[in-house]
């Protein structure tokens, strides 16, 4: 038996066999670009007006009486400065006119008729007034050619932004992994159909690929009996098709615990078997080569019990198949929790915030088997093995799933 950190730290050496494709720019949202994005043009393209208002030259200008020559909207083609002394009104995202370097916002402007001219008096001292002020620079942002996203990063609408904005509607992602999520056990039904009463419905694939379609990741769907034949045949298939493997059920003492074994026997090599933790001890994991790729096929084969399940899936498989690592979140806690056993206690808990700390409610529930009891809570508190008694106020790491 492996302890928790070791366990983790074994998951974190392998990623699924790498492929890229190519998306839709919205599709891309979530994913890890597998291109860098380059500036086609200066950001922003052309001196742009951020203020409405007058635009006119800086330098010998008669604040007093500066005669309105015409109007530059937003979306027409640049207008030029007949009259150094002179301005033109001018439109937030405008092109600055060419001639003009100031623009002044209509706040601080009176525009009169006089004599059928347009005439714009600046109503504060002009000393209050910069040079270039209200115009955004081409090219202050970023310059053309200029790299503006790496290849490796998660795209979120910041990035999907800039590359709307260089034109890009289709990107080249890294490929999600294709998921198999395998129920296992004589006792399941599926959701539609009325259990006896020694049979309960799978809930463990649901709440798995439910977890994974928050990362954007489809996966298949599958049920296998406790039969060493039909585990056989089924799980040589999956394999081919699937990069990655997640099975509940089947990796304990029980006589029809077949899984573990008939892995093995398939080429799935073992990295360990039993972790120290509650919940989630009889957790395996292994892996499988592939042909000409790096990465390899994963195979978790996580304990059935649906709060074992879930908690062996949030903090040891999530991270790979999403290829994000956690963020390293620690709560204080709120109440104390007594856990003799040497091993990592992971409780499931709620958290919130109270005077800028976040809090967490441990919510013991019943048990592993107790997935009700997770509606209420919005991860795990990690308690590590040295320690039986964790007190109000002690600080340690938590593992979020809401
Ligand atoms: N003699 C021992 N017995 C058990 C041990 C042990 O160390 N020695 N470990 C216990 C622990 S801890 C756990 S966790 C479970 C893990 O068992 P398995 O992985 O073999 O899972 P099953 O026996 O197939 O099922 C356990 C439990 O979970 C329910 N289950 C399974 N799949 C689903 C599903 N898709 N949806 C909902 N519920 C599911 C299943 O009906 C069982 O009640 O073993 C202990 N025993
Ligand atoms: O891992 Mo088991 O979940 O302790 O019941
Ligand atoms: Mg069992």
């Amino acid at each position: 038996m492996i302890i928790s950190q070791e366990a983790y730290q074994i998951i974190q050496q392998y990623t699924f066999p790498q492929q890229n494709e190519k998306v839709a720019l919205l599709s891309s949202k979530g994913r890890i670009l597998a291109e860098s994005i380059t500036a086609d043009r200066d950001f922003p393209p052309f001196n742009r007006v951020a203020m409405d208002g007058i635009a006119f030259a800086f330098e010998g200008i008669n604040p007093a009486a500066i005669l309105v020559e015409q109007i530059q909207f937003a979306g027409e083609t640049q207008k030029q400065l007949q009259d150094t002394h002179a301005c033109i009104e001018i439109m937030t995202g405008a092109i600055l006119p060419s001639g003009c370097d100031t623009v002044v916002r209509y706040e601080d402007v009176i525009i009169e008729e006089i004599e059928g001219k347009k005439i714009a008096k600046i109503t504060i001292p002009f000393e209050e007034i910069t040079l270039g002020q209200n115009v955004h620079r081409q090219g202050s942002d970023k310059i053309a050619r200029q790299i503006l996203l790496e290849a490796g990063i998660r795209i979120s609408p910041a990035e999907i932004a800039v590359m709307a904005s260089v034109g890009k509607q289709e990107v080249q992602v890294v490929a999600s992994p294709k998921v198999a999520v395998i129920s296992t056990g004589d006792e399941l039904v599926d959701i539609a159909v009325k259990p006896e009463s020694h049979q309960i419905r799978m809930s463990n694939s649901y709440m798995l690929a439910a977890a994974l379609q928050t990362w954007n990741i489809e996966a298949q769907l599958f049920h296998l009996t406790d039969d060493p034949e039909v585990l056989t045949e089924k799980l040589t298939q999956i394999l081919e098709e699937h990069d990655v493997i997640l099975l509940s059920g089947g990796v304990s003492a029980g006589k029809k615990d077949y899984v573990p074994e008939i892995l093995a026997q398939l080429g799935v090599k073992k990295c360990f078997h039993k972790v120290a933790q509650k919940p989630g001890k009889p957790f395996w994991f292994g892996t499988k080569d592939v042909e000409n790729n790096e990465g390899k096929k994963l195979v978790f084969a996580l304990p059935g019990n649906p709060v074992s399940t879930f908690l062996c899936f949030c903090k040891y498989a999530l991270p790979v198949i999403a290829q994000q690592k956690p963020k390293v979140e620690q709560v204080s806690l709120a109440k104390e929790v007594f856990f003799k056993p040497n091993l990592t206690y992971f409780a499931p808990a709620q958290v919130y915030f109270d005077n800028g700390k976040m809090l967490a409610i441990p919510f013991e529930g019943s048990g592993s088997a107790d997935f009700a009891n997770l509606t209420n809570c919005d991860g795990f508190v990690e308690l590590p093995s040295e320690k039986t008694h964790f007190e109000i106020g002690e600080i340690v790491n938590f593992v979020r799933f809401r």
